[in-house]
């Protein structure tokens, strides 16, 4: 730890002194605390992020360079779910479990955000969206990992593991580790559940000075989840990688209630195309849908994020009337290990820092807490797909948004992406499948419910079917235990449910 002389000195060369303007007031343990957090900054770094910041701040956001010199990509070079035959999904599918029953793919998990919009004060994947079953978003995730390795064993007679790595950041590593320990890890091994931690980085004042959140701590925030690739070297995840034969990455984000873990197709598509990047995307809602956009800017491969892609450019149609810039990004990324060690190595260092303008609360000359209405401060952060530019073969997927794509990002109230919206696209989901499978449905007076076939996402399905990730990845293997049954709402198929249904037939 450096001493109170070094960081004074240190913090004075970087330009930003006021960080100890109220010393004299914090106490003995107080002291001690703010040494130690100070200690651990890297200040010609900080310097160099003040003025960034600084700069970042005069420049003009409203029409960043970003959607400058944007092309769409084309259609033919998008694979895609809706326009594939069977036999090229079953290829795809059947590559993707070869590699998982060959313990060559893991699933990577970005969780180190703050969760703002959504407004709670935990991490988002212990959201409880008011399931029948209660379960959260990581559970839900856990057990999708627990019947894919099922699923590629009873394939190919293995008895492989699909690790999960998990980025978390100082605000949700603690409460994460707790909670899954807590939950046993949801069935899984925890040597299989790697968590590690992202950088947190000074928010700063848009004369780039950094600011205090109290009288003895600095206002920071996690690097972005672009800050997957230094974390990747700080914490040696790709060696832990290496060391247990991983060669295929699948990478999402927390909020995603349909993600579809280490998805066999997608995997399978990027193996077969000798990808060594992949990004799967839907097609774009509306023009002003909170997603960044797959596209190429000065030829090269990239997604502009909503927040960087001008109005006019978003509202662009075709002759036909489609949205020219409609392949949407859901976070769902592929990688193959090598890349990302060259990313880790060479690139990370030149990743792009995007600016937000936020609110950041903190104190005041004389020492008040102040919550501004209006942003304040610049927190800059990196984006995970800024590294497709250096990609030597990116390949896109388009997947169907009610099969696979339905994020918890705002507070209930809002009109899109809140719990209840997660809650109804999977039940509705699993409505669908059900019926897929054979079953039909009452109401709890036992009266016939007229089946619904084409449910959709943002609607509550005639009658509330939940199916237990461990029973059904993906809809596979339902006609077996519902074909032909007469099932009463609320219906929740756990495990249980399933063993008695098989031993009644
Ligand atoms: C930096 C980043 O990864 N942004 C992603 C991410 O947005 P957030 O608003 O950060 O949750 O998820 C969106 C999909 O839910 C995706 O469209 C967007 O591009």
């Amino acid at each position: 730890m450096l001493s109170f002389e070094e960081i004074k000195s240190s913090l004075e060369h970087a330009g930003q002194s006021h960080v100890l303007q109220f010393w004299s007031e914090l106490s003995e343990d107080d002291k001690s605390t703010f040494l130690v957090e100070l200690s651990q900054l890297d200040f010609n770094e900080l310097r160099e992020h003040c003025e960034r910041a600084a700069e970042s701040a005069k420049a003009d956001h409203s029409a960043t360079a970003a959607d400058q010199q944007i092309e769409p990509v084309s259609s033919e070079f998008i694979g895609s779910i809706r326009k594939s035959d069977h036999t090229a999904l079953t290829g795809w599918e059947n590559e993707g479990f070869l590699q998982i029953s060959q313990n060559r793919v893991a699933v990577l998990l970005l969780a180190g955000g703050q969760g703002t919009r959504l407004g709670v004060p935990y991490p988002k994947g212990m959201y409880n969206v008011g399931l029948p079953s209660s379960k959260t978003l990581y559970q839900i995730q856990a057990e999708r990992i627990c019947k894919i390795q099922e699923l590629a064993n009873a394939k190919h007679g293995s008895k492989c593991t699909v690790p999960w790595y998990i980025m978390t950041s100082e605000f949700t590593l603690d409460p994460t580790k707790k909670f899954f320990q807590e939950n046993k890890y949801f069935g899984l091994d925890p040597s299989d559940v790697v968590m590690f931690e992202q950088r947190m980085i000074p928010a700063v004042t848009f004369d780039g000075k950094v600011i205090l959140q109290d009288k003895g701590k600095i206002a920071m925030a996690p690097d972005g989840n672009g800050g997957l690739y230094r974390a990747l070297v700080d914490n040696k995840v790709l060696e832990n990688m290496e060391k247990r034969g991983v060669e295929y990455l699948h990478v999402y984000c927390v909020d995603n209630i349909l993600v579809k873990m280490a998805d066999p197709i997608f995997i399978g598509f990027c193996v077969s195309k000798g990808a060594d990047c992949g990004a799967k995307v839907v097609e774009k809602a509306y023009p002003a849908e909170p997603v960044g956009v797959v596209c190429k800017v000065k030829g090269v491969y990239q997604v502009v994020e909503y927040s960087e892609l001008r109005p006019e450019t978003a509202e662009q149609r075709d002759p036909g009337g489609e949205l020219v810039y409609s392949a949407g990004n859901i976070c769902n990324h592929f990688f193959t290990r090598p890349f990302l060690n060259e990313v880790a190595q060479k690139f990370q260092g030149q990743l792009k820092q995007h600016v937000a303008l936020k609110k950041v609360p903190f104190v005041d000359r004389e020492g008040n807490l102040v919550k501004p209405t209006t942003p304040n401060g610049i927190k800059m952060e990196k984006f995970v797909f800024d590294v497709f530019q250096f990609s030597r073969k990116f390949v896109a997927f388009e997947v169907l948004r009610e099969e696979e794509f339905s994020p918890l990002k705002n507070a209930d109230g809002a009109p899109l992406d809140t719990p209840t919206t997660a809650r109804q696209s999977l039940l509705a989901q699993h409505y669908r499948w059900a019926m897929a499978a054979g079953a039909s449905f009452l109401d709890a007076q036992g009266k016939a419910l007229p089946p619904r076939p084409r449910v959709t996402r943002d609607e509550d399905p005639p009658a509330v079917c939940e199916i237990s990730p461990l029973v059904s990845f993906f809809g596979e293997g339902l006609e077996q235990l519902l074909g032909q049954k007469v099932l009463t709402t609320p219906f929740l198929l756990d495990e249980n449910r399933a063993k008695e249904l098989l031993q009644a037939q």
